[in-house]
């Protein structure tokens, strides 16, 4: 059996998290295995910055959670931008909150979407309530900001929960740095805090960028995988995978002391027909759908309305590149059904649309036929060592 050893940076989720928070509070977290990505270095980069315009790119929790740390920079006014698609992804949920906090940001060009010209000042009110079925995104930005506020903050929020994880992890991280938090049922509050103490923050592996793999040792004959600095008592929505992996895919994780292994099962029984709820873990639905193409088990999957809303519209992204290799897939706002699969067609050329997951989701079809995938470097927003990593099982771009 073949071994690969993997080493993945940090969490994109958890790195930017922090990064907001030491600037928040005066450096006084000492960071490491901080994420590699490109994200990250547009979140850093941001937070460095003395220019009047901010330019994020594609990222969306640096885009997000910005705008709630720029309103509350007293006396600094800068203009929010992003890429072409980060213009198209929505903010009013976000802009709305914070300015009746007492914020003051307006719009530059559409309402509703990025750029945002944002006036730093003090917020004074410490009461919101704001719909939380879109993005988690921007509740944690409401989060990171919240002990900065004289009086804290307690955030209402209204309708189905989306992406729920990631509000977990914010308020775990919060915790872990010496904020009170609490959430119960749909209330969340946070007290104030001037300063936190001085300590080290070590990032755990990204699990999301981990997900190929598992992707990869679903579809290979015989592999046995170690990736490090991933724990089974995680932070991350995505280690989900794992579960996901095993109880589906027939894939085995071992959790050792700062390393998983991944291994098939020996004779594992298929499922006929998979149908997963992956409202708590959108990023990895494009490699579970993948996955499930590559072995030929019929798939649904519910709880993706945010699909739409990411670095393209995901759902309609899946349906066209599954089709051109064989598979029929049917889509509504929230749901993804492949619903048979046919024999596969090798040599297609796979649109990545800017999309990061869309690359790294179809990269493993090429152990079992040969394809080619367009604009390969958008890997780079998530994952930059990504094709280097798969140089080992011999896949290419
Ligand atoms: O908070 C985070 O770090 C993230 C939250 C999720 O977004 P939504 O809450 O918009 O689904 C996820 O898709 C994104 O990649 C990262
Ligand atoms: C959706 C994603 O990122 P973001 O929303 O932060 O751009 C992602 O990484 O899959």
């Amino acid at each position: 059996m073949k071994e690969i050893s993997i080493n993945l940076s940090g969490s994109k989720s958890i790195s930017n998290r922090l990064l907001v928070l030491n600037s928040l509070f005066h450096n006084s977290l000492q960071l490491q295995n901080l994420s590699k990505c490109q994200d990250t270095y547009m979140m850093e980069r941001a937070l460095s910055s003395k220019e009047q315009i901010i330019d994020i790119y594609h990222a969306g929790t640096a885009m997000r959670f910005l705008t709630a740390y720029f309103s509350i920079q007293e006396n600094r006014n800068i203009i929010l931008t992003g890429s072409h698609r980060m213009k198209e992804r929505p903010i009013k949920i976000l802009v709305d909150a914070l300015n009746q906090l007492g914020a003051h940001i307006s719009y530059v060009e559409n309402e509703g979407f990025p750029p945002l010209e944002i006036k730093g000042k003090k917020i004074n009110h410490n009461v919101i309530h704001l719909p939380a079925n879109i993005s988690s995104q921007y509740i944690t930005a409401l989060c990171l900001i919240a002990a900065k506020l004289d009086k804290g903050l307690t955030i209402n929020l209204e309708g189905k929960i989306t992406s729920k994880p990631y509000i977990n992890m914010t308020l775990q991280i919060l915790n872990k740095i010496g904020i009170i938090t609490s959430f119960y049922q749909n209330k969340i509050s946070i007290e104030p805090i001037n300063e936190v103490k001085k300590q080290d923050f070590i990032i755990e592996s990204d699990w999301s960028s981990a997900s190929y793999h598992y992707s990869i040792c679903a579809l290979s004959k015989d592999l046995k995988i170690r990736i490090k600095y991933l724990f089974k008592d995680s932070l991350q929505a995505d280690r989900k995978i794992a579960d996901i992996y095993q109880k589906y895919f027939g894939i085995n994780t071992l959790f050792h002391e700062n390393v998983i292994t991944i291994n098939k099962i020996e004779n594992f029984q298929y499922p006929n027909f998979i149908e997963l709820d992956m409202n708590d873990c959108p990023d990895i639905a494009q490699t579970v759908a993948i996955t499930a193409f590559g072995l030929r088990i019929p798939i649904k999957m519910t709880g993706l309305e945010t699909l739409k809303i990411k670095e393209t519209d995901r759902l309609i992204a899946l349906k066209n590149e599954i089709e051109k290799c064989g598979g029929n897939v049917e889509i509504t706002d929230c749901s993804f059904e492949l619903k048979r699969i046919n024999s596969f067609r090798e040599n297609q050329i796979i649109e990545t649309y800017n999309d990061h997951r869309m690359a790294m989701s179809f990269a493993p079809l090429q152990l079992l036929f040969p394809l080619t995938i367009k604009n390969p470097n958008v890997v780079e927003k998530s994952y930059v060592e990504f094709w280097n990593d798969l140089k080992m099982y011999g896949i290419k771009h």
